[in-house]
Formats: structure tokens, sequence, C-alpha cells
């Protein structure tokens, strides 16, 4: 099948190196720089320790015209717009999909406005980290699960799933509301606190006073974004903390490196939904200022 992957960063680059093993993909690129990089060094994939050199195709996406029967969106949710106008008017494929990979839920009502027929929404669950234009590790294997939007699953995407790639699973969930509000709420929990403390996400729940913020935070948050067994819900953010104990939150790095930061999609989100709910939120009120200061 062919695939176009929009976005060379690190989730981009990683699905390029499992999804061209099966199929025919190009990466879409916003830098010449990077397109240059990735044509004549090729894309240099690691993972324990082991670094391997890959033929890539790369080019512009403004070269993209929707040829491919999956086209993955691999931006930051903030780096949407452009990317979604460019979809909308390009003259894609009707039987094409199209495949979401935001953290965060601030991106569905901009789906809801464009005009592709298959749109399908998922959360990944690996680790990477892109150590520049042409160059990812794998930190962290896991599996991207995923859930249709609005549409139908077409032949392609069907292939993708039946044809299982090794260390790259892809899983199907019926709801994509309950598949992102689990995400989210880990995120809304793990990563505007991580930020704000600067602190490694197992410190959280190791250290009784930071501990104690986590669970007034996920008490707010799930009262907002309706999940099923909340309590269960929780000890799932609590094992991801023990899980990725040593590891600093996307969000923490994004402040680090001067980044802007997937706030907005994320306790923005939240925030939004609880005024639409008349429900009072100040924890996450000030986590979010807090946030929005250090991008600042
Ligand atoms: N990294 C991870 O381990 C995980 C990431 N995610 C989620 O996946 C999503 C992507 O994250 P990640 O890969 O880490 O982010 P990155 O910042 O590494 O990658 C985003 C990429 O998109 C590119 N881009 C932005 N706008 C355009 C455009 N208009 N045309 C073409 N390319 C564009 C950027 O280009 P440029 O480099 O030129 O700026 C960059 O390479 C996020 O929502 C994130 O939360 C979820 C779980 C884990
Ligand atoms: C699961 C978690 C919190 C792991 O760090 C993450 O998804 C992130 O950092 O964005």
């Amino acid at each position: 099948m062919k695939i176009g992957i929009i976005g060379g960063g690190s989730i981009g680059l990683l699905l390029a190196h499992y999804l061209m093993k099966q199929h025919d993909v190009c990466v879409y690129v916003r830098s010449i720089q990077q397109m240059q990089r990735l044509k004549s060094e090729g894309l240099l994939f690691e993972k324990d320790q082991k670094c391997d050199k890959e033929i890539l195709n790369a080019t512009l996406f403004s070269n993209w015209t929707g040829e491919e029967e999956l086209t993955i969106i691999a931006v930051k949710q903030y780096q949407l717009s452009p990317v979604l106008a460019h979809l909308t008017v390009a003259n894609t494929n009707k039987k094409a999909a199209f495949l979401f990979l935001q953290n965060g839920m601030g991106h569905l009502k901009e789906l809801k406005d464009i005009e592709v027929n298959n749109i399908l929404v998922g959360t990944v669950e690996h680790g990477a980290n892109k150590l520049n234009v042409n160059h990812v590790i794998h930190t962290g294997e896991g599996l991207i699960n995923i859930a249709l939007f609005r549409g139908e699953f077409t032949p392609g995407l069907t292939d993708l799933f039946e044809s299982p790639i090794n260390h790259f699973p892809f899983v199907i969930k019926d709801s994509y509301l309950d598949m992102l509000s689990k995400k989210l709420i880990v995120n809304a929990v793990i990563n505007p606190l991580t930020a704000a403390l600067n602190v490694s996400n197992g410190t959280l729940i190791e250290n009784p006073h930071y501990y104690s913020l986590f669970k007034k935070l996920y008490k707010e948050v799930s009262s907002v974004i309706r999940i099923r067994e909340k309590e269960k819900a929780f000890a799932y953010v609590e094992d991801i903390c023990r899980k990725t104990a040593a590891n600093r939150s996307s969000m923490l790095k994004d402040i680090d490196e001067n980044r802007l930061t997937e706030i907005d999609a994320i306790l923005g989100y939240v925030l939004e939904q609880a005024k639409k709910k008349e429900i009072a939120t100040p924890i996450s009120a000030f986590l979010f200022e807090m946030i929005k200061g250090k991008e600042y």
C-alpha cells in the first residue's frame, strides 16, 4: 500500500522505519534541509544501541497530492492548521484514509470540518526521540491504538492491520472517544505537573507532596472527562508513571528545549469542557497558566 507520512519528527520517522518494511512510504517534510539530508544520507534508525542506515523516500509537504491510500498526519497539534488547509484543497482519492496521531483532544473540532471521507484517530504508546533531521531513536516499544472518527475502514487499512509488523503493532479500538479520553487523562495529569515541577514522571508518585497534587488533579480532570471505571483509570495513570519513571514528559522536554507545548490540546481542552459543563477546575486552570507562562 502507498502511505504518506506528514511530518518527519520523532513519530513520523519512527513510523517510516517500520512501515517501509511492508509498504511504499513517502515522508512529507517542511524544510528543504531535512529533505536533502534524508535523500543524501538516508534515515538513521537507532534502537537498543544499534543504529541502521536506511534509504527513505522524502519530499516537501507542498508536493503532497493525496495519491496515497493512507496519509498519516504526525505533526504536533498546534502545527495542524496549515496541514489541514492543504489536505482540504488537494484533490484526494475518495477511497483514501487519513490517520491523525496527535496527543490531546483539541484537534477533534478541527477534523469535523475537513472534507475527506475516511478519518481515523490514534494514540501512540511508543517512545521516540528525533536526535537530528535524519536520526531517530526508538526509546520505548509500545503500540498504536486506532479508531474510526468518520467514514469507513478502507481496504488498504484492513491490509495494514491484517499484516502485522514485528515490534510495531496497531490495535483497533471501537470508540475513538473512549480511546482518546483515556490517553488525555494520562497526559493531562502527568505532563503539566512534571513540566511545572521540573521532575521526571516517577517523582510524581514517589514524592508524597507531589503525589497529593497528582491525586487532586486526577480527581478534577476525571470529573470533566468522563471515563469508565475511574479507579482502574487512576491505577493506569499511576502505572504509566511507574513504567516511565525515569522519563521526562514530552511537555517538560518541550519547555526545556524552548518549544511550544501541547498544553492547549491537553489541559486547554479539559478547561473548555469544564466551562461547558459548568464544573470548577481551579487546579487545571492554575497549571494551564503556569505552562503558558513558561512558554511565553
Ligand atoms: N515522540 C513521542 O514519543 C510521542 C509523541 N506523541 C505525539 O505525536 C505527535 C507528534 O509528536 P513528535 O513526533 O514527537 O513531534 P515532533 O516535533 O518531533 O515532530 C513534528 C514534526 O512535524 C513537522 N511539521 C510541522 N508542520 C509541518 C508541515 N506543515 N508540513 C510538514 N511537516 C511539518 C515538524 O517539522 P520541523 O522539524 O521542520 O519543525 C516536525 O518534524 C504529537 O502530538 C505528540 O504528542 C505521542 C506519544 C509519544
Ligand atoms: C505517557 C507520557 C506521559 C510519557 O512521558 C507521555 O505521553 C508524554 O510524555 O507525552
